[in-house]
C-alpha cells in the first residue's frame, strides 16, 4: 500500500507555546514538522530561523523536520540548519545562483535535499539535477503566507511531474503544499503527490487527530 506522509506547517501553530503545540500535533498523528522559513527578501513575510529548529530539538521533538527554505541566498543558512536538526532542506532554485552546488551543500550536511517550485517554474528547473534530490516541493499557491487557496492548474503541473519521475525510474518524492485541505487532498494524491503539507488546515482546527484523521480517511478512499 501507497504510504503518505502528512506534514504539518507551523506557519499556522501557536508561536507562543510552539514546542507543545508542535508536540500535540505529533500525537494527533503527523509524521514531519514542516518548517517554512521566510526571509521578507526572497517572499514578502518573515517568520523563523534555525535556532527555532534547534529549540524544538532541545525541547524533545524527534519527528523528522522538513526545512523549506524560502529565502535569498540559500547556501549560507543550509549549514545552519543542518546543525539545528533538520532532515530535509528544500529551496527555490529562483534564490540560489548555483542550484547544483546548493543541493551538494544539504547532501554533504547530511540532510535530504529539495527543490520547492513556485506555481510560475517551469518543471525543467528539475532536468539535469532530479537525480540528485531527494524530493520536489511543489507549491499549490504562492509562496509566504498560509492560508491562501489551492491553485487549480497544479493538478496537472503534479501528474506532468509524476510521468517525469516515474519515466527516469526514480523515487523522488512529490510534496505538495498550500491550500491542501481534507476535500482536495485525494485529487492530489491521485496527481501523484504522496507528501502533503498543511497549515491552517490542521493548526485552525480546535480538534488535531481529528483534521488529520479526515486527511487519512480522504486517501484511503
Ligand atoms: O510554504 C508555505 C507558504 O509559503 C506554507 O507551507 C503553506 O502555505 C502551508 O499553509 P496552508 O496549508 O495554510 O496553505
Ligand atoms: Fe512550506
Amino acid at each position: 500500500m501507497q504510504e503518505y506522509l502528512i506534514a504539518p506547517s507551523i506557519l499556522s501553530a501557536d508561536f507562543a507555546r510552539l514546542g507543545q503545540d508542535v508536540e500535540s500535533v505529533l500525537q494527533a498523528g503527523a509524521d514531519v514538522v514542516h518548517f517554512d522559513v521566510m526571509d521578507n527578501h526572497y517572499v514578502p513575510n518573515l517568520t523563523f530561523g534555525p535556532m527555532i529548529c534547534e529549540a524544538l530539538r532541545n525541547y524533545g521533538i524527534s519527528a523528522p523536520i522538513d526545512v523549506h527554505l524560502m529565502v535569498e541566498p540559500v547556501d549560507t543558512l543550509i549549514g545552519s540548519f543542518a546543525d539545528a536538526g533538520a532532515d530535509m532542506i528544500s529551496f527555490h532554485p529562483e534564490a540560489s545562483r548555483h542550484v547544483h552546488r546548493s543541493i551538494q551543500l544539504i547532501k554533504d550536511k547530511g540532510c535530504k535535499p529539495g527543490l520547492a517550485l513556485n506555481p510560475a517554474t517551469p518543471l525543467s528547473v528539475l532536468d539535469h539535477v532530479i537525480e540528485s534530490l531527494h524530493h520536489v516541493l511543489i507549491m499549490t499557491v504562492n509562496p509566504g503566507f498560509g492560508g491562501q487557496a489551492f491553485i487549480p492548474e497544479m493538478q496537472d503541473k503534479i501528474r506532468q511531474l509524476r510521468t517525469y519521475i516515474d519515466e527516469k525510474g526514480l523515487n523522488t518524492v512529490i510534496e505538495v503544499d498550500g491550500g491542501i485541505k481534507a476535500d482536495n487532498i485525494r485529487h492530489v494524491a491521485d496527481a501523484g503527490a504522496t507528501m502533503f503539507v498543511a497549515g491552517s488546515a490542521i493548526f485552525n482546527q480546535p480538534d488535531y487527530a481529528k483534521a488529520i484523521h479526515a486527511f487519512r480517511q480522504a486517501l484511503a478512499q
